[in-house]
């Protein structure tokens, strides 16, 4: 097994995959170098963790993987849906793969869900487009659908306005199950969501994806979040994964220091001495469209050396079935810096 078959997909066999990209590139027609050689991919039953920052790609990944990206967007590399790549696909075939054979559900269900229409009948719409079942029997997939996700069937009478923030993303779960899919991407489920509800909502995507066997993506530039909900992460800069490995290694032993910045920014779920100590990175990821040379990260990097600035650096072993893009990856990276004293050696 190569290095990329173990990549963030942890040590199952190619045939049981259920998402294999390898070496995806996506630039948007500005120029803007979104998502820089990516290779990832999930099985049955795996949830994968995607963090970083806003602005890192985490949001083009996903859109990419369904074919969502504007016209005009450059995307190479695969995209292999339960072994089929869907950059190759004709658009029909595309269509018939989104929701069936992977859907998204979105951060922000208010956006994403129609106000003008019943809940019912929005959750309805792909069982009938993809011909699941008939008009009745798409009534009663939708009441089961509701319930499967701790709603009463009722509800789907009733119209977006008219839920919690936390029964709207049910809904949008529910929609994300309705054709069956086997893989589900997940992007910032919970980000609008109060720390309760967030909890009762990636408890939900467990246990949904454990009964039925699902691949999962989920999004995040929560590291805690996804730590606890995922069996593997990959942390993204600057459109590149530059950190991958076991989500409790990654999380409690970043062996990048991007990923250690990022895992001291978010506290431990239920941890609550940590949370009064958040420690932040200074600065910000870097304009796609003019990136650094070296390795991306290096300008904000508290550990960089003087090589950094030219050489880019590929992922390498860090750890057991643990990767780092970091030239310091075969070692501990020293503490990192508060942002405390970050700003006062910047000052
Ligand atoms: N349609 C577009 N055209 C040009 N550039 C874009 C487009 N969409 C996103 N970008 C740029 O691509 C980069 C990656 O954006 P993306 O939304 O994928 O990041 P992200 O990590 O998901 O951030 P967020 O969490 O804020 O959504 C950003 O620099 C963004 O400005």
């Amino acid at each position: 097994m190569s290095k990329d078959d173990v990549a963030a997909g942890g040590a199952r066999p190619a045939e049981q995959r259920l998402l294999d990209v390898k070496n995806l590139e996506v630039t948007y027609a500005n120029g803007a170098a979104a998502v820089r050689g990516v290779h990832l991919s999930v099985g049955a039953g795996q949830k994968l963790g995607v963090a970083g920052e806003s602005g890192c790609g985490k949001s083009t990944l996903a859109l990419a993987l369904l074919r969502l990206l504007p016209a005009g967007t450059k995307v190479s590399g695969e995209i292999l849906l339960d072994g089929e790549d869907i950059l190759t696909m004709k658009w029909g075939r595309v269509r018939a793969v989104r929701w069936a054979g992977a859907s998204i559900v979105f951060q922000g269900a208010m956006h994403s869900l129609n106000a003008v229409h019943r809940i019912g009948d929005q959750i309805a719409e792909p069982i009938l487009l993809h011909k699941k079942a008939t008009q009745t029997g798409a009534k009663t997939k939708v009441g089961e659908l509701l319930e499967h996700v701790g709603l009463p069937a009722a509800r789907a009478d009733a119209y977006p306005h008219e839920l919690s923030g936390g029964q709207r993303q049910r809904v949008m779960i529910a929609m994300a199950l309705a054709c069956d899919p086997r893989l589900i991407i997940a992007d910032e489920p919970t980000t609008a969501l109060d720390v309760m509800i967030q909890a009762q909502i990636l408890r939900l995507i467990e246990q949904l994806v454990a009964e039925q066997d699902l691949g999962l993506m989920m999004i995040s530039h929560d590291l805690a979040v996804l730590s606890d909900t995922c069996d593997r992460l990959a942390v993204m800069y600057a459109g590149r994964v530059v950190e991958e490995g076991p989500a409790s290694e990654v999380y409690e032993n970043a062996r990048h220091p991007y990923g250690k910045a990022l895992s001291a920014a978010f506290p431990r779920i239920g941890d609550a001495a940590s949370r009064f100590a958040p420690r932040g990175l200074p600065g910000d990821p870097p304009d796609p469209s003019a990136l650094p040379t070296g390795c991306t990260f290096h300008p904000r990097c508290p550990v960089a050396i003087d090589s950094c600035a030219t050489d880019d650096q590929a992922l390498r072993d860090a750890g057991p079935q643990h990767r780092s893009a970091c030239v310091h990856a075969g070692s501990q990276l020293p503490a990192q810096p508060t942002s405390a004293s970050a700003a006062e050696s910047a000052s």
